[in-house]
């Protein structure tokens, strides 16, 4: 049985000029302790899709599918009370933009005791204990003294280190990263990644690895989907899909990569496709 399980999701919101389909048909599964990155450029709807599954889109979105499952249990059935309680614990997510996915009123160590209080009902002491144990394994130094720094005392790297702390404090089964080193310094985006990769190991998790960048997708993934405005395009284990692609979409994101430029510029994806048409007629289910 895969860890998470979606079939034919398709994501409608309702905006001034009518219905927008920013999902359409989606496809995926993610087994335990795998990494699936799902790639593609802005607007192809890979965040959509994973807040679906999180149950944290807008009022204005409708949501479909024939299925969507984690570990077992139907996420399109499951009353708010009952997805609340596998939300944030047996599924966390870490966004792109640390500083502001942190709460500026309070410091980082209650926003971690918090989510240990809520999800674990962990008494304070342990709460504490817990959440210095969190921040060492996220990297953090002096991690008693760091509980008491507000957000805005801490670099974007190391506010990242706090989500994924927060994310990782119920011990989650799946793990889902909406790209998260795009805001970071350069330096620090590998230090995150690896990171990740890391945890992913060690906790055995299912991650969900949401990029732009083919070079985040080579440094992590195991399996890829690669998305093109709201639908699939391909599917395939990572060495595959570099050595040897399929869609078209896909041959023009590995062809804007800055490795594969031949002149004094890069390529992008206007210039493989004169004709957009041809990539959305490539779509798999
Ligand atoms: N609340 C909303 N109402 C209307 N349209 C929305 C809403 N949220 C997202 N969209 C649209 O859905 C489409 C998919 O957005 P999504 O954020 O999933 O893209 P993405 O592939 O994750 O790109 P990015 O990396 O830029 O976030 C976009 O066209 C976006 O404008």
């Amino acid at each position: 049985m895969a860890l998470l399980e979606i079939e034919n999701l398709v994501v409608e919101f309702q905006t001034t000029a009518g219905m927008f389909r920013a999902v359409d048909g989606v496809s995926l599964k993610v087994d335990e302790r795998e990494v699936l990155a799902i790639v593609g450029e802005s607007g192809s709807g890979k965040s959509v899709s994973m807040l679906a599954v999180m149950g944290l889109l807008p009022w204005t979105a409708k949501v479909t599918a024939d299925k969507m499952a984690f570990n077992g249990r139907d996420l399109l059935t499951l009353s708010d009370s009952e997805r609340r309680k596998i939300v944030g614990k047996d599924i966390a997510m870490i966004f792109q933009e640390p500083v502001a996915s942190l709460n500026p009123c309070y410091t980082v160590g209650f926003q971690i005791e918090e989510v240990l209080r809520f999800h674990l009902g962990l008494g304070r002491r342990e709460r504490r204990a817990r959440a210095i144990e969190l921040l060492t394994a996220v990297g953090i130094p002096n991690p008693a003294e760091r509980l008491s720094s507000f957000p805005h005392q801490m670099s974007g790297g190391q506010c990242q280190r706090v989500m994924i702390a927060m994310a990782i404090a119920c011990n989650p089964k799946l793990l889902i990263a909406d790209e998260p080193t795009t805001a970071l310094d350069v330096t620090i985006q590998k230090q995150i990644l690896d990171l990740l990769v890391k945890l992913q190991a060690e906790h055995g998790m299912g991650m969900i690895m949401i990029t732009h960048n083919m070079g985040v997708v080579a440094e992590t993934a195991d399996r890829v989907v690669v998305q093109y405005k709201g639908r699939k395009m391909e599917e395939a284990d990572v060495l595959t899909l570099f050595e040897n692609p399929r869609s078209n979409y896909t041959k023009a994101l590995l062809a804007a990569l800055p490795d594969n430029a031949t002149g004094d510029r890069l390529p992008t994806i206007a210039d493989y496709f004169k004709d957009g048409s041809e990539i959305a007629g490539a779509a798999v289910s």
